[in-house]
């Protein structure tokens, strides 16, 4: 059982404010290289974000931007409001999981209360918090022999050992399990039911996608989309069916009758458009057509994802 209320650490958890995370017009060169470019988005108080983009499309370096790490060549970033480093109680406002950087010989429960010391938390935190990732158990092994899920539920903890409103976690699905990419969903689901608002990456839409409210999709540094995933998802995912009979004009008709759109092509399939694979099935029978073929294209996730991100440079 998942278990997601965390012991307050101040009397900053409840009834917190709304925070908010945004990026304006942030551009970052390293060099000749264009990491980020004029890249524009901003993440409501109380919702998932997924931050999502191919490999080197600039979700790192826009992410450390946001933590003060990475100084914008143009533009700024801000968290409820402030840029990082004028944020009063930074440990406190905002936690974040970039690549890790755990020291493998030192244990999970050492790590924790380093990071303790240097949030100001009290020493009890770390056990509440070991206890939050489920780590307890291993809480006095060194973090070296951990799992990868176990790094990473290590890495949750530390984000949240200030307590704070926003949470940006870099890949945190990366090398998951299907099961663990089940722990992380109900885990981040948790806090963000706790009014918490989270910013996550991810190079993969299906890892996120039973996880996120909103995506903010880039490619090369630059803006695609942002939506809500459903709107996302309904606007690039309509069925495609291919569907083969002795009479395709008779199809045609009948579901264009119905609605729907389908075109018959020089090769004698019909492309139908919007509709379910069974409804074009019980239109075939009403019209007494026999199928000879009858192919789901409807485009997976994945190829909505990708679809996207390698969209054309026009949208720029
Ligand atoms: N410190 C750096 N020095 C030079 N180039 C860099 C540096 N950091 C990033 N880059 C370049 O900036 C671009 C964006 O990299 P970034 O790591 O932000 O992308 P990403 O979307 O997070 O990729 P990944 O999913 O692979 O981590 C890439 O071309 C990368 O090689």
């Amino acid at each position: 059982m998942l278990k997601t209320r965390i012991i307050q650490n101040e009397p900053t958890g409840a009834g917190r404010s709304p925070s908010i995370i945004e990026v304006d017009g942030l551009s970052k060169d390293y060099g000749s290289v264009r990491a980020v470019d004029r890249l524009s988005f901003s993440v409501s108080a109380g919702t998932i974000t997924g931050f999502l983009g191919a490999n080197g499309s600039g979700k790192t370096t826009t992410l450390r931007a946001l933590l003060g790490l990475v100084a914008p060549t143009e533009g700024n970033c801000r968290i409820d409001g402030r840029r990082y480093r004028d944020l009063r109680r930074p440990l406190s406002t905002v936690g974040s999981m970039l690549e890790a950087t755990t020291h493998p010989a030192r244990t999970a429960r050492n790590h924790l209360a380093m990071l303790a010391a240097e949030a100001g938390a009290s020493r009890s935190r770390v056990g509440s918090l070991l206890e939050l990732v489920e780590l307890d158990a291993a809480a006095d092994r060194r973090v070296g022999g951990f799992s990868l899920g176990m790094r990473q539920r290590l890495g949750l903890a530390g984000a949240l050992m200030g307590d704070p409103a926003v949470l940006i976690l870099d890949e945190p699905a990366n090398g998951l399990d299907p099961e663990g990419i089940r722990w992380l969903r109900e885990f981040l689901r948790g806090l963000a039911a706790e009014g918490r608002t989270i910013l996550l990456s991810s190079h993969v839409l299906a890892e996120v996608a039973q996880t996120v409210d909103d995506v903010v999709v880039i490619k090369a540094g630059r803006l695609v989309t942002q939506a809500p995933l459903d709107t996302l998802l309904a606007a690039h995912a309509s069925h495609q069916v291919r569907v083969r009979t002795a009479q395709p004009n008779v199809l045609v008709t009948a579901l264009a009758a119905a609605g729907f759109t389908a075109i018959a092509g020089p090769d004698g399939a019909v492309v139908v458009t919007g509709c379910p694979p069974e409804q074009i099935g019980r239109l075939a029978l009403e019209h007494g057509l026999v199928l000879s073929e009858i192919t789901d294209e409807t485009p997976s996730l994945e190829d909505t994802f990708l679809a996207l991100t390698t969209q054309s440079e026009e949208i720029r």
